[in-house]
C-alpha cells in the first residue's frame, strides 16, 4: 500500500529542501530515492534488477503521484507536512531577497538620477559661467573675427545640450555598457564554453562602433558648425529687413535661407542612414551571440532551464549592444558641445578690471590734463598701424575737436583711451596717471563718451538713463531736459496728434512730462525698445547725452554725438555741452566744423597722424597749405568760420558760436 502525504502547493524549489525530503524518503523506504533536479523532484525505485522513475514533478509545481497508476502499489512513499512549515520560510526568505533587490534597484535609479541631474546643473552652470566671462571678457578684435552666430550658436544649442542631453547619454552609456557585460557574463558562467566567442564579438564590436563613431561625430561636428551660418544669415536678414524690401531681395534671402536651412539638415539625415547601418551590423553580431550561446548550451549539455535562461539572455544582447553603441556616440556628439564650449574659455581676455596694487584716486581725473606721447595702434598684430605716433597734450577743461577725412583715425583715438584696442606703442597719461597702469575698470568708468552709434538697452528710460540706481529722478528729468530731449518727444507727440496736447511739468515732485491724454505721456518708466528703437537717432543720441550728464565725469568724448540730429537741435545741444561740460575736458570728433569752430584747439588728423594741432583761429589763419584751412574752405562757408573763430579768440572760448 502506497501513502504519501504532500500537502497542496508545497513545491520543490532548491537543492536543500529537497535533501532534506530525500533523507526523510530514504529513511521510510530504502528503495525510494528522490532526486532534484533545476526545480524538479524525481522518484526512483529500487527493486534490486535496476532504477526506474517512478514519478516526477513539472519544473515548480508540486508533487503529484498516483502510486497506483505506476503499478507500484507496494511503494511507500511518504512525506509528511514539515515540508510545508520548511518551504513556506523558504519562500517568504527569498521573496524578502527580492524585494530587498526591487528596493535597492528603486533606490539606486533614484540616487543615480539625483545625481546625474545634480551634477548636469552644477556643471552646465560652471560651464555657461566660464564661457558667459570668456565672451564678455574678450577683446574687441574676438567679436570682429567671431561670427555672431557663432557665438549664439554655443549659448544656446550647446548649452542646452549641456543642460539635458550629456549627462542623459553619460548615463545611458553606462547602463548599456553594464547591461551588455553582465549577459556575457550570466551567459559564460551557465556555459563557460561561450565564453570562447567573446573575443569574436568584442572585435566586431569595436569594429562597427569605431566606424559609426567616426561618422556620426563627423556628421554631428559637421551638422554643428553649419548651424552657426544659418543663425547668422537669419540674424543678419532680421537686422536688415528694411534694406533688404527696399530693395526687393526678399526671394533671395530666402532662398539663400533655404539653402543654409538645407545644408544644415543633410548631416541630420545622414546621422540616421548611419544609424541604420549600425542597425544592421549589431542585429548581425546577436544573432552571431545567439547561435554560440545556442552550440554552447547544445554541447554543454545543461538543464533545459539554464538553457533556457542562457537563450533568452543572448537575445536581449542585441538591445544591449545597439543601445550600447548608440549612447557611445550620442555621448560622444553631446561632448562635442563640451568641447566646443571649453575651446571659447581660452580665447584671449582683455587686461584685469582692476588692480588691486594700483588703483587710481577716487576723485581721478579730477583735472582732465591729458598727455599722448607717441601712441600708435593697430587693429590686430597682423594689420598694419591705425595710428602712428600720435602726440599730443590738452590742459585742463581744455575743449579739443578732432577733426580729418573719413578713415583718418579719429574713433580709434578714442577707442585707444578706452583701451578697447591695446596701445602697441606710447603712452596716454590722465592727470599724471598712466591709463595702461590701471586695471579697465577703473579706467573705464571715470571717462565718458557718446559714440557714434548710440546704444541703448531694452527696458525704461530709467533703466537707460542710469542703470545702477544711483540716482534720483529729479536729476533724471534734469538730465533730459537739459540735452532737449522733452522738446524732441513733445514735437513728436504734437506731431502724431494735435488734439494731444503735451506740456512740460516743472513740478519739483517728477518734473515729468504729463499728456493730457495718459496714452502719449512719458514717464521715466516709458518703454525702451531693443536698441531704442522707438526713437530716432536723434533722439537715442541725446538720451546718451542725458546719460553722461548724469555721471558728470571729468573727461568726455563726443563721437559725432550730433552727427543725427538736426541743425537747431545740434545748436541747442552744443550749449548745453559748453554749460553743462564747461568744468570737464571735451575731445569731440566732428564732422560739422562750424559745431567745432569755438573749441579751444583743433587736432587734425590724417592717415593716423597728427597734421596739426592748434587753436582754431590759428589754423584758419595759416597760409593756404593749412590742412584745417582747406577743410573749412570746403565747407562753403569760410568767412563765417573764420568769423565765429576770431569772435570766439577774442571773446574767450565757447561764447561765439551762438549759430
Ligand atoms: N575693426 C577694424 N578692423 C580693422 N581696421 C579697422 C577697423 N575699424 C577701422 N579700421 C581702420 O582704421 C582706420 C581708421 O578708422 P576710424 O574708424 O578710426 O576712422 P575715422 O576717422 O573715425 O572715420 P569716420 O570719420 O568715417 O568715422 C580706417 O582706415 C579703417 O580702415
Amino acid at each position: 500500500m502506497c501513502s504519501f502525504f504532500l500537502s497542496s502547493g508545497a513545491k520543490v524549489g532548491n537543492d536543500w529542501w529537497l535533501k532534506k525530503w530525500t533523507d526523510f524518503n530514504g529513511a521510510a523506504d530504502p528503495n525510494v530515492t528522490l532526486k532534484s533536479f533545476d526545480n524538479t523532484a524525481y522518484i526512483y525505485t529500487n527493486d534490486g534488477q535496476g532504477t526506474e522513475l517512478i514519478a516526477n514533478t513539472m519544473p515548480f509545481t508540486s508533487l503529484i503521484f498516483n502510486p497506483f497508476a505506476t503499478g507500484k502499489s507496494d511503494l511507500t512513499v511518504s512525506a509528511t507536512s514539515t515540508l510545508d512549515e520548511d518551504f513556506r520560510n523558504e519562500t517568504f526568505y527569498y521573496l524578502g531577497i527580492y524585494a530587498a533587490f526591487g528596493a535597492s534597484v528603486v533606490l539606486a535609479n533614484n540616487l543615480q538620477s539625483l545625481t546625474t541631474l545634480v551634477g548636469a546643473l552644477f556643471a552646465s552652470r560652471r560651464l555657461h559661467t566660464k564661457l558667459l566671462n570668456a565672451v564678455m571678457y574678450s577683446p574687441l578684435r574676438f567679436f570682429e573675427t567671431t561670427p555672431i552666430g557663432r557665438i549664439l550658436n554655443r549659448f544656446s544649442k550647446d548649452i542646452e545640450n549641456i543642460d539635458s542631453a550629456v549627462m542623459d547619454s553619460v548615463h545611458y552609456f553606462i547602463n548599456q555598457i553594464i547591461q551588455a557585460a553582465t549577459i556575457i557574463t550570466v551567459i559564460g558562467s551557465v556555459a563557460p564554453v561561450f565564453l570562447l566567442a567573446t573575443p569574436f564579438i568584442a572585435i566586431s564590436y569595436i569594429i562597427v562602433a569605431k566606424r559609426y563613431l567616426e561618422t556620426s561625430r563627423e556628421l554631428k561636428r559637421f551638422e554643428s558648425t553649419t548651424r552657426s551660418p544659418t543663425y547668422a544669415q537669419f540674424s543678419e536678414t532680421l537686422a536688415g529687413v528694411c534694406t533688404i524690401r527696399a530693395y526687393g531681395q526678399e526671394e533671395r534671402f530666402a532662398d539663400m535661407n533655404k539653402i543654409k536651412v538645407d545644408g544644415n539638415h543633410k548631416p541630420f539625415f545622414y546621422v540616421w542612414a548611419a544609424n541604420r547601418w549600425l542597425c544592421l551590423r549589431t542585429d548581425l553580431i546577436s544573432a552571431i551571440v545567439v547561435l554560440c550561446a545556442g552550440l554552447a548550451v547544445v554541447f554543454t549539455g545543461i538543464p533545459a532551464g539554464w538553457a533556457a535562461l542562457c537563450i533568452s539572455y543572448s537575445l536581449d544582447f542585441t538591445n544591449a549592444l545597439l543601445w550600447t553603441v548608440r549612447m557611445h556616440a550620442e555621448m560622444e556628439m553631446n561632448m562635442n558641445s563640451v568641447e566646443r564650449v571649453e575651446e571659447y574659455s581660452g580665447i584671449e581676455q582683455e587686461p584685469p578690471a582692476i588692480i588691486e596694487s594700483n588703483r587710481p584716486d577716487p576723485s581721478w581725473p579730477s583735472q582732465g590734463a591729458i598727455q599722448v606721447k607717441d601712441v600708435s595702434i593697430r587693429y590686430a598684430p597682423e594689420l598694419p598701424d591705425v595710428l602712428k605716433n600720435v602726440s599730443f597734450a590738452i590742459r585742463p577743461h581744455e575743449k579739443v575737436a578732432v577733426v580729418g577725412r573719413t578713415g583718418a583715425g579719429k574713433s580709434t583715438l578714442s577707442l585707444a583711451f578706452f583701451r578697447i584696442l591695446p596701445i602697441s606703442s606710447g603712452s596716454i597719461h590722465i592727470d599724471g596717471v598712466d591709463i595702461n597702469q590701471i586695471g579697465l575698470f577703473d579706467l573705464r568708468s571715470r571717462l565718458t563718451i557718446i559714440p557714434q552709434d548710440p546704444v541703448l538697452f531694452t527696458g525704461t528710460l530709467r533703466s537707460n538713463l542710469d542703470p545702477l540706481e544711483q540716482n534720483d529722478d529729479q536729476t533724471l528729468w534734469e538730465a533730459l531736459k537739459r540735452v532737449h530731449f522733452l522738446e524732441s518727444m513733445q514735437q513728436q507727440a504734437t506731431a502724431e496728434n494735435d488734439e494731444k496736447l503735451i506740456t512740460i511739468e516743472d513740478s519739483t515732485v517728477a518734473s515729468s512730462v504729463v499728456a493730457t491724454d495718459v496714452g502719449s505721456g512719458i514717464t521715466l518708466d516709458y518703454t525702451v525698445t531693443e536698441n531704442g528703437g522707438n526713437f530716432s537717432q536723434g533722439q537715442r543720441q541725446l538720451l546718451c547725452l542725458a546719460r553722461s550728464l548724469i555721471q558728470r565725469n571729468k573727461v568726455i568724448f563726443l563721437d559725432e554725438a550730433t552727427a543725427s540730429v538736426d541743425n537747431e537741435t545740434d545748436a541747442k545741444i552744443q550749449g548745453t555741452i559748453r554749460k553743462e561740460f564747461a568744468d570737464s575736458t571735451i575731445i569731440c570728433i566732428a564732422h560739422r566744423l562750424r559745431t567745432v569752430i569755438d573749441y579751444d584747439k583743433i587736432l587734425v588728423l590724417d592717415k593716423g597722424q597728427v597734421l596739426e594741432f592748434g587753436s582754431p583761429l590759428d589754423l584758419i589763419e595759416k597760409s593756404n597749405v593749412g590742412a584745417f584751412r582747406s577743410m573749412c574752405e570746403e565747407t562753403g562757408e569760410f568767412e563765417e568760420l573764420v568769423e565765429i573763430a576770431r569772435i570766439a579768440s577774442a571773446n574767450g572760448k565757447f561764447k561765439a558760436n551762438n549759430y
